[in-house]
């Protein structure tokens, strides 16, 4: 593609998102692409990078275009990007050529909006918070509320592209060492990670589902705090553990591999779609200690089960303001409306878990969130309406959990204190009932 092909792509990939606003954008950007097989691997991957920083600096590029009376479109949103770049107006008026793929040519007001912005980058004194640092603006004061003096280091952070981390699964029988010195023999270079003990960090942008080792299951696409919360649950070999919400299985298979295969796992979850995808992970993973169960609405397997499980791990649905590094769109669709549905949701399911937990038994929650509304105050919350349950450190054998994890109930990691995604993850232990003797 040339230059000016490649920017007419953007735009039009940019027209498609706005017009999907319901999917995820990365949903859009792979159906955009399967519809252009002539797009070239190259050509993609420079759209698509395109794309993410557009929509890493999405309200900027609003607020730069509104200040100086532009409309708001996405020609004018590309351009603009491109100026705020540091392309002159002369070099973007040249790829906006007309000719053949390429953007029809800049008209005289476009390119004297674009004139006012040259020399001048994404960033201005002016701007409010909510826009320099890309969240909606009715969300920017419960973040400021909770994260105080760190706010900036933690919007900053979460404006970053994230790594790209593998969990090695032992379940194949390689060690983590074995494991990197084969990625090595692929190409791919690797680091241990700080506190996941199977962990190994990708250096750049590398292609692992294409590895034989990916295909073979002996590593698996999981960021490190996720592996951390499999951790948490301390789940073991003689367990009977239920995965509530345990969706395409990323942390029922990291439990499978924490179990040696043994005990019994049910992965559980309201989506067939995420079940079915689970299945398959599973069985690549050689995950042989794992069920799966459909919840369908008014079925008895809840009241069948009460009080039946070693360890219940609730990873709930959630705003997922801590994978906002993955999903930069994700941060301009949430309104207030939706963390209210959430937060009655995560209440809910919380509540019908714990019926599922035995006496002595754990019930894990977690959150791939950011704010404390969907944190610390459900946990809060469920404590009140729950006497028979409280917080305890994780039980998790020992040396897998760094210390700094295994002394406290509760864990809040973000992006900017532990370079993972943000996750939350609280431990509570259902009380064991006095028997009265007389
Ligand atoms: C954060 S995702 C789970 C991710 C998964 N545990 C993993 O590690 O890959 C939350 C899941 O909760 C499921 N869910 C939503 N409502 C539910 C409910 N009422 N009961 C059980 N699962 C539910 C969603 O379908 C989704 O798969």
């Amino acid at each position: 593609m040339t230059p000016s092909a490649q920017v007419s792509a953007v735009i039009e990939l940019l027209l498609n998102i706005q017009n999907q606003r319901h999917a995820p954008a990365d949903a859009t950007a792979n159906r955009f692409f399967r519809q252009r097989r002539y797009i070239g691997g190259g050509d993609r991957r420079y759209v698509s990078a395109q794309i993410w920083e557009i929509l890493r600096h999405y309200r900027k590029l609003q607020w730069w275009l509104k200040r100086v009376g532009s409309p708001i479109n996405p020609r004018m949103m590309v351009s603009t990007f491109l100026v705020l770049s540091g392309q002159s107006v002369k070099e973007v008026s040249k790829l906006f050529s007309g000719e053949k793929y390429a953007p029809l040519p800049l008209k005289q007001n476009e390119e004297l909006y674009l004139l006012s912005l040259e020399g001048k980058s994404f960033f201005s004194k002016e701007m409010p918070n909510a826009v320099k640092f890309e969240v909606p603006d009715w969300l920017y004061p419960l973040l400021e509320e909770q994260y105080a003096d760190s706010i900036e280091t933690e919007l900053t952070a979460l404006l970053e592209p994230a790594h790209l981390d593998l969990r090695v699964n032992t379940l194949k029988g390689d060690d983590r060492s074995t494991i990197k010195e084969k990625l090595k023999l692929e190409g791919i270079i690797s680091t241990e990670m700080q506190f996941s003990p199977w962990g190994l960090r990708v250096e750049g942008r590398q292609s692992i589902t294409s590895t034989n080792l990916f295909k073979e299951g002996d590593i698996e696409i999981q960021d490190e705090g996720s592996q951390l919360i499999a951790l948490m649950t301390g789940a073991t070999s003689q367990m009977r553990v239920l995965d509530f919400c345990a969706g395409a299985g990323g942390k029922t298979m990291a439990m499978a591999m924490m179990m040696q295969n043994k005990g019994h796992i049910i992965a559980s979850d309201v989506s067939e779609v995420r079940l079915g995808a689970a299945q398959r992970r599973l069985r690549r993973a050689g995950a042989f200690n794992v069920e799966t169960h459909q919840f369908v609405e008014g079925a008895k397997w809840i009241k069948r089960r009460i009080k039946s499980f070693d360890r219940v791990l609730v990873d709930a649905p959630c705003s997922g303001t801590g994978t906002w590094r993955r999903n930069p769109d994700a941060r301009l669709k949430f309104r207030q409306i939706d963390l209210a549905e959430l937060i009655a949701k995560q209440a809910d399911i919380l509540r019908s878990a714990a019926t599922m937990v035995k006496e002595g038994g754990r019930l894990i929650y977690a959150t791939c969130s950011l704010l404390q509304q969907e944190n610390q105050y459900q946990i809060e919350q469920f404590l009140e309406n729950h006497p028979d349950f409280h917080l305890v450190p994780p039980d998790t054998a020992e040396g897998l959990l760094p210390k700094e994890f295994t002394q406290h109930p509760t864990f809040q990691l973000t992006p900017a204190q532990y370079k993972t995604d943000g996750f939350f993850c609280a431990v509570l232990e259902r009380k064991v009932s006095k028997v009265e003797l007389s």
